[in-house]
Protein backbone atom coordinates (compact mmCIF):
# COMPACT_ATOMS: atom_id res chain seq x y z
CA UNK A 1 0.00 0.00 0.00
CA UNK A 2 1.21 3.30 -0.86
CA UNK A 3 2.77 5.41 2.10
CA UNK A 4 2.47 9.40 2.10
CA UNK A 5 3.97 11.76 4.43
CA UNK A 6 0.81 14.49 3.87
CA UNK A 7 -2.29 14.10 5.86
CA UNK A 8 -4.35 11.40 5.34
CA UNK A 9 -7.81 11.14 2.92
CA UNK A 10 -10.68 11.40 4.61
CA UNK A 11 -12.83 8.96 3.09
CA UNK A 12 -16.79 8.08 3.85
CA UNK A 13 -18.28 4.53 3.29
CA UNK A 14 -22.21 4.42 2.03
CA UNK A 15 -23.85 1.27 2.78
CA UNK A 16 -20.91 0.19 5.52
CA UNK A 17 -22.90 -3.00 6.67
CA UNK A 18 -22.99 -4.40 3.26
CA UNK A 19 -20.79 -6.72 1.86
CA UNK A 20 -18.62 -4.53 -0.06
CA UNK A 21 -19.25 -1.93 2.77
CA UNK A 22 -17.48 -3.95 4.98
CA UNK A 23 -14.70 -5.13 2.43
CA UNK A 24 -13.81 -1.21 2.17
CA UNK A 25 -14.21 -0.51 5.66
CA UNK A 26 -11.42 -3.38 6.74
CA UNK A 27 -9.28 -1.84 3.36
CA UNK A 28 -9.43 1.26 4.69
CA UNK A 29 -8.33 0.04 8.55
CA UNK A 30 -5.14 -1.06 6.50
CA UNK A 31 -4.09 1.78 4.60
CA UNK A 32 -1.26 3.62 5.37
CA UNK A 33 -3.31 7.27 3.35
CA UNK A 34 -6.72 6.96 3.77
CA UNK A 35 -8.89 7.47 7.03
CA UNK A 36 -11.98 6.11 7.86
CA UNK A 37 -14.16 9.41 8.96
CA UNK A 38 -17.90 8.64 8.20
CA UNK A 39 -19.72 5.73 7.69
CA UNK A 40 -23.61 5.81 6.37
CA UNK A 41 -26.57 2.93 6.55
CA UNK A 42 -30.34 3.54 6.13
CA UNK A 43 -32.37 4.30 8.41
CA UNK A 44 -33.32 1.44 10.64
CA UNK A 45 -30.11 -0.13 10.17
CA UNK A 46 -29.41 -2.36 12.99
CA UNK A 47 -25.57 -1.04 13.20
CA UNK A 48 -26.46 3.10 13.26
CA UNK A 49 -24.57 3.87 16.49
CA UNK A 50 -21.69 1.59 16.28
CA UNK A 51 -18.36 1.52 15.45
CA UNK A 52 -17.93 0.48 11.47
CA UNK A 53 -15.19 -1.54 12.09
CA UNK A 54 -17.03 -3.53 14.95
CA UNK A 55 -17.23 -6.38 13.07
CA UNK A 56 -13.40 -6.54 12.68
CA UNK A 57 -13.28 -6.04 16.88
CA UNK A 58 -11.73 -2.70 16.08
CA UNK A 59 -12.62 0.87 16.37
CA UNK A 60 -12.30 3.75 13.46
CA UNK A 61 -13.65 6.27 15.59
CA UNK A 62 -16.24 6.12 12.62
CA UNK A 63 -19.55 5.69 14.17
CA UNK A 64 -22.19 4.46 11.55
CA UNK A 65 -24.97 6.77 10.64
CA UNK A 66 -27.73 7.93 8.41
CA UNK A 67 -27.35 11.42 8.00
CA UNK A 68 -25.78 12.18 4.98
CA UNK A 69 -24.81 15.77 5.30
CA UNK A 70 -22.90 15.30 8.87
CA UNK A 71 -20.95 12.12 7.16
CA UNK A 72 -20.35 14.24 3.91
CA UNK A 73 -19.28 17.07 6.51
CA UNK A 74 -16.32 14.93 8.03
CA UNK A 75 -14.87 13.40 4.33
CA UNK A 76 -13.37 15.02 1.16
CA UNK A 77 -14.30 11.21 -1.10
CA UNK A 78 -17.51 9.26 -0.33
CA UNK A 79 -16.93 5.41 -1.68
CA UNK A 80 -21.00 4.38 -2.39
CA UNK A 81 -21.33 0.47 -3.00
CA UNK A 82 -25.67 0.57 -2.39
CA UNK A 83 -28.50 1.04 -4.60
CA UNK A 84 -29.02 3.10 -7.81
CA UNK A 85 -31.51 5.18 -6.12
CA UNK A 86 -29.12 5.40 -3.10
CA UNK A 87 -26.17 6.34 -5.03
CA UNK A 88 -28.03 8.67 -6.91
CA UNK A 89 -29.69 10.79 -3.47
CA UNK A 90 -25.56 10.81 -2.37
CA UNK A 91 -24.26 12.16 -5.67
CA UNK A 92 -26.58 15.21 -5.58
CA UNK A 93 -25.31 16.31 -2.53
CA UNK A 94 -21.21 14.98 -2.76
CA UNK A 95 -22.04 17.75 -5.70
CA UNK A 96 -23.68 20.68 -3.95
CA UNK A 97 -20.58 20.18 -1.39
CA UNK A 98 -17.52 18.96 -3.71
CA UNK A 99 -16.78 15.38 -1.77
CA UNK A 100 -15.19 13.54 -4.68
CA UNK A 101 -17.29 10.06 -5.39
CA UNK A 102 -16.06 6.61 -6.24
CA UNK A 103 -19.08 4.59 -7.45
CA UNK A 104 -18.97 0.65 -7.50
CA UNK A 105 -22.98 0.84 -7.79
CA UNK A 106 -24.41 -1.27 -10.70
CA UNK A 107 -27.54 -1.38 -12.48
CA UNK A 108 -27.87 2.21 -13.10
CA UNK A 109 -30.67 3.25 -16.18
CA UNK A 110 -29.73 5.61 -18.99
CA UNK A 111 -31.38 8.84 -17.25
CA UNK A 112 -29.25 7.58 -14.20
CA UNK A 113 -25.99 7.17 -16.11
CA UNK A 114 -26.62 10.84 -17.73
CA UNK A 115 -27.83 12.31 -14.10
CA UNK A 116 -24.20 11.06 -12.98
CA UNK A 117 -22.22 12.46 -16.27
CA UNK A 118 -24.03 16.06 -15.50
CA UNK A 119 -23.27 15.93 -11.80
CA UNK A 120 -19.57 15.05 -12.68
CA UNK A 121 -19.43 18.73 -13.56
CA UNK A 122 -19.82 19.65 -10.27
CA UNK A 123 -17.24 17.14 -8.73
CA UNK A 124 -14.62 14.38 -9.16
CA UNK A 125 -16.17 11.16 -10.01
CA UNK A 126 -15.11 7.47 -10.62
CA UNK A 127 -17.79 5.05 -11.92
CA UNK A 128 -16.93 1.59 -12.91
CA UNK A 129 -18.89 -1.37 -12.76
CA UNK A 130 -16.04 -3.64 -11.48
CA UNK A 131 -12.90 -2.09 -9.23
CA UNK A 132 -10.86 -5.46 -9.78
CA UNK A 133 -7.99 -4.71 -11.58
CA UNK A 134 -7.57 -8.21 -13.28
CA UNK A 135 -11.44 -7.43 -14.71
CA UNK A 136 -9.88 -4.34 -16.31
CA UNK A 137 -7.29 -6.06 -18.06
CA UNK A 138 -9.55 -8.89 -19.17
CA UNK A 139 -11.60 -5.80 -20.67
CA UNK A 140 -8.59 -5.02 -22.72
CA UNK A 141 -8.39 -8.27 -23.68
CA UNK A 142 -11.81 -8.56 -24.89
CA UNK A 143 -10.92 -5.47 -26.84
CA UNK A 144 -8.14 -6.94 -28.95
CA UNK A 145 -10.22 -10.12 -29.16
CA UNK A 146 -13.25 -8.45 -30.61
CA UNK A 147 -11.01 -6.66 -33.49
CA UNK A 148 -9.54 -9.89 -34.27
CA UNK A 149 -12.77 -11.85 -34.27
CA UNK A 150 -14.45 -9.60 -35.79
CA UNK A 151 -15.94 -11.73 -38.30
CA UNK A 152 -17.40 -15.29 -38.16
CA UNK A 153 -17.57 -15.62 -34.44
CA UNK A 154 -20.39 -15.91 -32.20
CA UNK A 155 -20.34 -13.71 -29.05
CA UNK A 156 -21.93 -14.82 -25.69
CA UNK A 157 -21.58 -13.74 -22.08
CA UNK A 158 -21.87 -15.50 -19.31
CA UNK A 159 -21.68 -14.34 -15.70
CA UNK A 160 -22.04 -16.08 -12.24
CA UNK A 161 -23.07 -14.07 -8.80
CA UNK A 162 -24.07 -15.16 -5.67
CA UNK A 163 -27.79 -15.13 -4.01
CA UNK A 164 -28.13 -12.17 -3.18
CA UNK A 165 -27.66 -9.99 -6.33
CA UNK A 166 -30.52 -8.11 -7.24
CA UNK A 167 -29.42 -6.73 -10.63
CA UNK A 168 -28.80 -8.66 -14.25
CA UNK A 169 -26.97 -9.55 -16.07
CA UNK A 170 -24.06 -7.68 -14.13
CA UNK A 171 -22.71 -4.36 -14.57
CA UNK A 172 -19.58 -6.21 -15.67
CA UNK A 173 -20.92 -8.40 -18.35
CA UNK A 174 -22.87 -5.43 -19.52
CA UNK A 175 -19.46 -3.44 -19.87
CA UNK A 176 -17.87 -5.99 -21.62
CA UNK A 177 -20.88 -6.51 -24.13
CA UNK A 178 -19.97 -2.35 -24.87
CA UNK A 179 -16.50 -2.69 -24.73
CA UNK A 180 -16.84 -5.56 -27.59
CA UNK A 181 -19.25 -3.90 -29.37
CA UNK A 182 -17.50 -0.87 -29.69
CA UNK A 183 -13.92 -2.55 -30.79
CA UNK A 184 -15.96 -3.56 -34.06
CA UNK A 185 -17.74 -0.18 -34.55
CA UNK A 186 -21.08 -1.09 -33.37
CA UNK A 187 -23.41 -0.37 -30.30
CA UNK A 188 -24.07 -2.82 -27.87
CA UNK A 189 -27.96 -2.04 -27.76
CA UNK A 190 -28.32 -3.19 -31.22
CA UNK A 191 -26.84 -6.08 -30.61
CA UNK A 192 -27.81 -7.12 -27.21
CA UNK A 193 -30.01 -10.28 -26.66
CA UNK A 194 -30.78 -10.57 -22.82
CA UNK A 195 -33.53 -13.88 -22.95
CA UNK A 196 -34.05 -17.13 -24.52
CA UNK A 197 -36.83 -19.11 -24.36
CA UNK A 198 -38.99 -21.65 -26.11
CA UNK A 199 -39.12 -21.50 -29.47
CA UNK A 200 -36.48 -18.61 -30.24
CA UNK A 201 -35.67 -19.98 -34.23
CA UNK A 202 -31.93 -19.72 -34.98
CA UNK A 203 -29.14 -17.88 -33.51
CA UNK A 204 -29.22 -14.38 -35.06
CA UNK A 205 -25.79 -12.82 -37.04
CA UNK A 206 -24.14 -10.48 -35.34
CA UNK A 207 -26.04 -10.50 -31.92
CA UNK A 208 -23.95 -10.86 -28.23
CA UNK A 209 -25.95 -13.00 -25.83
CA UNK A 210 -26.26 -12.56 -22.17
CA UNK A 211 -26.82 -15.49 -19.67
CA UNK A 212 -26.81 -14.92 -16.05
CA UNK A 213 -26.47 -17.43 -12.92
CA UNK A 214 -27.33 -16.76 -9.37
CA UNK A 215 -26.55 -19.00 -6.54
CA UNK A 216 -25.04 -19.71 -3.39
CA UNK A 217 -21.92 -17.18 -2.52
CA UNK A 218 -20.32 -17.17 -6.10
CA UNK A 219 -18.19 -13.59 -5.57
CA UNK A 220 -17.93 -12.85 -9.71
CA UNK A 221 -17.51 -15.09 -12.59
CA UNK A 222 -17.56 -14.07 -16.10
CA UNK A 223 -16.97 -15.63 -19.19
CA UNK A 224 -16.91 -14.45 -22.81
CA UNK A 225 -17.19 -17.00 -25.03
CA UNK A 226 -16.04 -16.09 -29.18
CA UNK A 227 -17.66 -19.49 -30.90
CA UNK A 228 -16.48 -20.02 -33.96
CA UNK A 229 -16.34 -23.17 -36.94
CA UNK A 230 -14.00 -25.58 -35.83
CA UNK A 231 -12.98 -23.57 -32.51
CA UNK A 232 -13.79 -21.34 -29.84
CA UNK A 233 -11.86 -18.50 -27.47
CA UNK A 234 -12.96 -18.39 -23.90
CA UNK A 235 -12.03 -15.86 -21.90
CA UNK A 236 -12.59 -15.69 -18.06
CA UNK A 237 -11.92 -14.12 -14.86
CA UNK A 238 -13.36 -15.26 -11.55
CA UNK A 239 -12.75 -13.18 -8.48
CA UNK A 240 -12.79 -15.65 -5.09
CA UNK A 241 -12.75 -12.32 -2.40
CA UNK A 242 -14.35 -9.29 -2.66
CA UNK A 243 -10.80 -7.60 -1.55
CA UNK A 244 -9.69 -6.65 -4.97
CA UNK A 245 -12.48 -4.72 -5.44
CA UNK A 246 -12.02 -2.69 -2.27
CA UNK A 247 -8.42 -1.97 -2.92
CA UNK A 248 -9.70 -0.87 -6.97
CA UNK A 249 -11.64 1.55 -4.95
CA UNK A 250 -8.57 3.25 -2.68
CA UNK A 251 -6.86 3.58 -5.74
CA UNK A 252 -9.24 5.21 -7.21
CA UNK A 253 -9.48 7.60 -3.95
CA UNK A 254 -6.08 7.98 -4.69
CA UNK A 255 -6.61 8.83 -8.80
CA UNK A 256 -9.03 11.47 -7.79
CA UNK A 257 -7.32 13.43 -4.89
CA UNK A 258 -5.47 14.67 -8.24
CA UNK A 259 -8.92 15.35 -10.00
CA UNK A 260 -11.22 18.79 -9.54
CA UNK A 261 -13.78 17.48 -11.47
CA UNK A 262 -15.00 14.94 -14.48
CA UNK A 263 -16.14 11.16 -15.01
CA UNK A 264 -13.19 8.75 -14.92
CA UNK A 265 -13.58 4.88 -14.69
CA UNK A 266 -10.89 2.08 -13.88
CA UNK A 267 -9.08 2.78 -17.19
CA UNK A 268 -7.63 6.10 -15.95
CA UNK A 269 -7.32 4.98 -12.33
CA UNK A 270 -5.17 1.98 -13.76
CA UNK A 271 -3.56 4.01 -17.16
CA UNK A 272 -5.35 1.53 -19.46
CA UNK A 273 -6.78 3.62 -21.58
N1 LIG B 1 -17.87 -1.98 -8.91
C1 LIG B 1 -17.49 -3.12 -8.27
O1 LIG B 1 -16.29 -3.49 -8.29
C2 LIG B 1 -18.50 -3.91 -7.52
C3 LIG B 1 -19.80 -3.49 -7.51
N2 LIG B 1 -20.72 -4.09 -6.70
C4 LIG B 1 -22.04 -3.48 -6.65
O2 LIG B 1 -22.16 -2.80 -5.41
C5 LIG B 1 -23.52 -2.77 -4.99
C6 LIG B 1 -23.63 -3.29 -3.56
O3 LIG B 1 -23.26 -4.64 -3.53
P1 LIG B 1 -23.21 -5.43 -2.14
O4 LIG B 1 -22.25 -4.78 -1.20
O5 LIG B 1 -23.01 -6.86 -2.49
O6 LIG B 1 -24.72 -5.21 -1.62
P2 LIG B 1 -25.29 -5.28 -0.15
O7 LIG B 1 -26.77 -5.45 -0.28
O8 LIG B 1 -24.53 -6.27 0.67
O9 LIG B 1 -24.98 -3.84 0.48
C7 LIG B 1 -25.64 -2.68 0.07
C8 LIG B 1 -25.60 -1.67 1.19
O10 LIG B 1 -26.24 -0.48 0.75
C9 LIG B 1 -27.36 -0.20 1.62
N3 LIG B 1 -28.46 0.34 0.82
C10 LIG B 1 -29.45 -0.34 0.16
N4 LIG B 1 -30.27 0.53 -0.46
C11 LIG B 1 -29.81 1.76 -0.17
C12 LIG B 1 -30.26 3.06 -0.50
N5 LIG B 1 -31.33 3.26 -1.26
N6 LIG B 1 -29.56 4.11 -0.02
C13 LIG B 1 -28.48 3.92 0.74
N7 LIG B 1 -28.00 2.72 1.11
C14 LIG B 1 -28.66 1.65 0.65
C15 LIG B 1 -27.72 -1.53 2.25
O11 LIG B 1 -28.42 -1.31 3.45
P3 LIG B 1 -29.47 -2.44 3.96
O12 LIG B 1 -28.66 -3.67 4.15
O13 LIG B 1 -29.98 -1.85 5.23
O14 LIG B 1 -30.49 -2.56 2.88
C16 LIG B 1 -26.33 -2.14 2.46
O15 LIG B 1 -25.71 -1.60 3.59
C17 LIG B 1 -24.28 -3.58 -6.05
O16 LIG B 1 -24.83 -2.70 -7.00
C18 LIG B 1 -23.19 -4.44 -6.69
O17 LIG B 1 -23.51 -4.84 -7.99
C19 LIG B 1 -20.39 -5.13 -5.89
C20 LIG B 1 -19.12 -5.61 -5.88
C21 LIG B 1 -18.06 -5.04 -6.71
O1 LIG C 1 -23.00 -7.69 -6.98
C1 LIG C 1 -21.84 -8.15 -6.98
O2 LIG C 1 -21.44 -8.95 -6.11
C2 LIG C 1 -20.92 -7.71 -8.03
N1 LIG C 1 -21.33 -6.76 -8.83
C3 LIG C 1 -20.59 -6.13 -9.85
C4 LIG C 1 -21.28 -6.27 -11.19
O3 LIG C 1 -22.52 -6.20 -11.25
O4 LIG C 1 -20.59 -6.42 -12.20
C5 LIG C 1 -19.14 -6.51 -9.85
C6 LIG C 1 -18.82 -7.89 -9.38
O5 LIG C 1 -19.05 -8.78 -10.41
C7 LIG C 1 -19.57 -8.27 -8.10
Amino acid sequence: MTSTSSSPLRVAVAGASGRMGRMLVEAIQHSNDCVLTAALDLPGSPALGTDAAAFLGQSSGAIIESDLRSALSKADFLIDFTRPEGTMAHLAVCAELGVKMVIGTTGFSDAQKAEIAAFAQKTAVMLAPNMSVGVNVTLKLLEMAAKALNTGYDIEIVEAHHKHKVDAPSGTAIKMGEVIAEAQDTKLEDRAVYERFGHTGERKENTIGFATVRGGDIVGDHTVLFAGTGERVEISHKSSSRAGYADGSLRAVRFLAGQRTGQFDMFDVLNLR
